[in-house]
């Protein structure tokens, strides 16, 4: 569903990402780690039309979206949460995932001046999913509290009920466990796996915590200052040499 051929990005004199061929197949949960710097989040700005390629293609269920902007990738499938959690801190709950679903509304603006009844409709069944989104990630009693008052674990969930709200089929997750302590990220695990169920979606997830990695990705990939240095089932990788000297700082 998700493939990157050849993805080089470089900053000045930085190549950040060197040639990167990563693979998500539908239904699949894949995890990207590696040390800091190596390149992770550069990635998903690639494939989130943050950055464009420097060369290098992103397909997406067989289009090139190579380059396209955020607004137009959000709109084949692909939604993101990002690793310094960002929602709109001023505004409630509700209204975070209220915003996300009108990215992808279709009505137009005249209709939805003149009251006309496709928008309302659209309206209310968008109020009842942002309702059934907010009741999954349990903030139902939080709906009408500021984003910015929520403790950080469910400004994490909120995020991802926004992502949800633009109804992706695949879920990119900038190291959604970081801040849970053990027993949290432990039924993150059974969340995650929840959400892909109920909602038909991959995730591909950059995650530092190796027994999360490890207990949820069917395939990991693993970079190191831009490059692949190993990839394959969660056993495979966690006994790479590569992988364990780029962990350990070992030249
Ligand atoms: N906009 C930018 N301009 C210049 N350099 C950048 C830019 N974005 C990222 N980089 C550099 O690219 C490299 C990869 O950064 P990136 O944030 O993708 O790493 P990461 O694997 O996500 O790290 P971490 O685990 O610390 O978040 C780093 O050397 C970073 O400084």
């Amino acid at each position: 569903m998700l493939k990157t051929k050849d993805v080089t990005i470089q900053f000045g004199g930085l190549t950040a990402l060197s040639k990167l061929n990563i693979e998500v197949e539908e239904n699949q949960v894949v995890g990207l780690i590696g040390p800091n710097g190596a390149g992770k989040t550069t990635a998903f700005n690639v494939i989130t039309g943050v950055y464009k390629p420097t060369s290098g293609k992103v397909y997406f269920e067989e289009n090139d979206i190579s380059g396209k902007k955020p607004n137009e990738i959000t709109k084949f499938g692909i939604a993101r949460t990002f690793q310094n959690i960002r929602l709109f801190k001023d505004l409630t709950v509700l209204e975070n995932i209220q915003i996300a679903e009108h990215l992808r509304i279709k009505s137009s603006l005249p209709s939805a001046i003149l009251g006309f009844s496709s928008y309302k409709n659209e309206e209310k069944e968008m109020h009842e999913r942002a309702i059934s989104l907010l009741e999954e990630v349990d903030l139902l009693d939080n709906i009408k509290d500021k984003a910015s008052s929520l403790p950080y674990g469910k400004q994490r969930k909120l995020e991802i009920a926004r992502a949800l709200a633009t109804r992706p089929k695949l879920l990119l997750l900038d190291e959604p466990a970081a801040g849970m302590n053990q027993s949290e990220t432990m039924q993150f695990i059974s969340f995650i796996e929840e959400l892909k169920r109920k909602h038909k979606i991959s995730v591909l997830m950059i995650e530092h915590h190796m027994q999360l990695v490890m207990g949820i990705c069917e395939k990991i990939w693993v970079l190191d200052y831009g490059k692949e240095i190993a990839k394959g089932l969660p056993k495979e990788v966690q006994g790479n040499k590569a992988v364990i000297e780029a962990y350990l700082g070992v030249d």
